[in-house]
């Protein structure tokens, strides 16, 4: 495996999750199937709780931002969720995220609820984060040299933090200086990379972006990240074109520091 020695004036890594820390089938075949699994009984369950009231005006937002935006999607269904009986809205709501979810949508309305969710799951042990076994011994490398290292994924937050505070390892938060989601902007906007740069306090240049996305590597690049592109099994093939373009890596453990460490 060749090694990348990482720019002299590196000071952040910024990772993402699905696809780079954490093995996609983890998402799709363990976290999605238990948002459709339990969507309709968990709205029913919360329907009148704040949470889940902000939940559903956030997806209601969402869906009118679709409709300007003359998107295919039933959401007309959830505009009407206020003045119709709780069972039809709540089967509203159910079709508009199984929608997006279909899609593969990045919403943070939807990423939001999904969050909400996968709570109950994560603390009952019903679900325990995955991470490849190259990330932990590799992310203490790098803070032991002072580093810092921040979390950028589409899930939400505190998805995020679900899934490394209950993981197969143990709770790994500590591994982290910051989390980020959509909601400093998308992953594939050059400005959101640029917000995290100023969040941080540092230069575009002195952080280096991991992702297993050639649209946000692009993205975070245009913005003056560094960045390698995170080949694991089951990611998305990459065309000749990216692998010439992008540093490729298959593992953390690739990424040297300045000095050979
Ligand atoms: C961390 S929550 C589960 C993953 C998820 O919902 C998602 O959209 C992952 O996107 P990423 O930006 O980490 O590729
Ligand atoms: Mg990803």
């Amino acid at each position: 495996m060749a090694a990348f020695v990482i720019p002299d004036n590196t000071r952040v890594f910024l990772l993402d999750i699905e696809g780079t820390t954490t093995p996609i089938t983890f998402v799709k075949d363990i976290l999605f199937p238990y948002i459709r699994e339990n969507l309709e009984e968990y709205l029913t369950a919360h329907w009148e709780e704040d949470e889940c009231k902000q939940d559903v005006h956030l997806l209601k937002k969402q869906a009118e931002e679709d409709l300007r935006q003359n998107r295919a999607c039933p959401v007309h269904a959830v505009a009407q969720t206020v003045q119709t009986d709780e069972e039809k809205a709540i089967h509203e709501v159910v079709e508009n995220v199984i929608w997006q979810m279909a899609v593969d949508r990045k919403s943070t309305a939807l990423k939001q609820l999904q969050g909400h969710m996968w709570r109950a799951a994560y603390m009952t042990g019903k679900i325990r984060g995955q991470v490849y076994q190259d990330v932990i011994p590799a992310i203490t490398r790098w803070r032991r040299h002072g580093l810092k290292v921040y979390i950028y994924s589409s899930g939400s937050v505190e998805a995020q933090k679900l899934l490394f505070g209950f993981s197969v390892h143990g709770d790994l938060l500590d591994l982290f200086d910051g989390h980020f989601d959509t909601n400093i902007g998308a992953k594939v906007e050059s400005k959101s990379y640029e917000n995290i740069a100023e969040r941080i306090g540092c230069h575009p240049e002195e952080i280096i972006f991991l992702t297993d996305v050639t649209r946000e590597a692009k993205a975070a690049e245009d913005a003056g990240l560094n960045v390698a592109v995170v080949v694991r099994p089951g990611n998305m093939e990459l065309s000749e074109e990216e692998k010439n373009h992008y540093r490729i890596i298959t593992s953390f453990s690739q990424l040297e520091l300045s000095g050979g460490v």
